[in-house]
């Protein structure tokens, strides 16, 4: 090959790449976050891989981080460790809403996305006027959508100060900040007054109390009486087997690569409401058929993580992005493919939905 056409090929080659490089940011930005600002959260650069080291030491047990008292009592501070390492990754390359919706034949993810956060307004039946709470808001993308579908003000609660930053961020940019408030605070011991909301829910947030009856208590407690609570429940369902080595090996990925204290079964959660003094009205996992795999959307996305990944790898190497989030960002993809096990072999569910009711003639 004559030196000319090397060096026309090679050039062809280097601005494809700077083409890909700047469409993959400019499709991130869409989201409302660029590969180019991805911080993590309030830690500062270098501290960035001794804050993943010592979570992932944490959570190498995570059952085990539930069940002695003194380690339950750590779980807060490394779930807002986690939500450092992770909320500019999650914003990027999945959006403002983090959680995962049943796929709609036809309709974008960001479609479905809100349908699934709409089904919570219309289960709660709020209205204009309404003061809902919710428990575990990330950066507000659930939020924003009730509060934009139903009318109501939402206050939402989060253990992560950078998410509080940027919620409210997003809360000003939507025109929703005179009815969408963000408070920093700890769900298993919430700053609100005894019976102040008139509903609550919690979307993929209280997998992380380390006992689910304190953070249920707590929505009890500042419930009006006759106040309606809607959860979407991580747990495991009837397919799981515990002397299965693929299936502890799955759900164990989803617990250590996810902050979580243990997961619980699908019968426990509407005993445990019961236990603290709310009535069942219903109770469904919403990943039964007939709605569509919720996991199709991480199983689609391969090429995007390998991609992200490279991205991520020569921020590094550029010093934009500090040393240890090429780590994290590993772990998720990780966490992924113990998420998509879970998914398709129906022994884990993000969705299992609970309709709850604070008794009228309670206090
Ligand atoms: C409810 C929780 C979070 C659920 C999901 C929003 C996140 C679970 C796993 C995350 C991701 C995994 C792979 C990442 C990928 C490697 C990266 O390139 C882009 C971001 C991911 C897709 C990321 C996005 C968010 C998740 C799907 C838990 C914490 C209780
Ligand atoms: C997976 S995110 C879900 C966020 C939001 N519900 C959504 O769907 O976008 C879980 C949220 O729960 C919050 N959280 C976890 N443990 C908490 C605690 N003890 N107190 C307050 N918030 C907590 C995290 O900070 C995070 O915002």
């Amino acid at each position: 090959m004559e030196a000319a056409t090397v060096a026309w090929t090679a050039a062809g080659v280097g601005m494809a790449l700077v083409y890909w490089f700047v469409w993959v940011m400019g499709a991130a930005e869409v989201k409302g976050k660029r590969a180019v600002d991805l911080k993590m959260g309030s830690i500062t650069h270098d501290k960035v891989k001794d804050k993943y080291t010592q979570y992932w030491s944490f959570f190498r047990r995570p059952k085990e981080t539930a069940t002695t008292e003194a380690s339950a009592e750590k779980v807060p501070a490394f779930v807002d460790t986690f939500y450092n390492l992770v909320t500019d990754i999650y914003e990027w390359g999945w959006g403002q809403s983090f959680h995962f919706s049943p796929s709609l034949p036809g309709r974008s993810h960001r479609e479905a996305t809100r349908v699934h956060e709409e089904r919570v307004a219309d289960l709660l039946q709020a209205k204009p006027g309404h003061r809902l709470l919710d428990v575990g808001c990330g950066v507000g993308g659930p939020m924003r959508a009730i509060a934009a579908h139903s009318g109501s003000n939402v206050v939402g609660i989060t253990i992560n100060e950078y998410q509080v930053n940027r919620a409210r961020a997003h809360n000003r940019k939507a025109g929703l900040d005179s009815r969408c408030e963000v408070v920093c605070g700890n769900f298993l011991s919430m700053p609100f007054a005894d019976a102040s909301f008139d509903g609550a829910y919690s979307i993929e947030a209280t997998c992380h109390a380390p006992r689910l009856q304190d953070v249920y208590g707590e929505v009890f407690r500042v419930l009006k009486p006759g106040g309606l609570y809607v959860s979407y429940e991580w747990v495991t369902t009837s397919l799981y087997r515990a002397d299965n080595a693929e299936h502890v090996e799955a759900i164990h990925g989803i617990e250590r690569g996810d902050a979580l204290p243990g997961l619980r079964r699908q019968d426990e959660i509407a005993s445990i409401a019961k236990e603290v003094g709310f009535e069942v009205l219903k109770e469904l996992d919403l990943a039964l058929p007939p709605a569509l795999p919720w996991w199709t959307r991480l199983k689609m996305g391969r090429i995007a993580y390998w991609r992200n990944s490279l991205v991520v790898r020569v921020l590094t190497m550029l010093r934009i992005a500090p040393k240890g989030v090429a780590e994290v960002h590993e772990m998720l993809y990780e966490t992924a493919q113990h998420l998509t096990r879970g998914g398709e072999t129906g022994i884990f569910t993000p969705m299992h939905m609970v309709l709850l009711r604070k008794p009228a003639e309670s206090k």
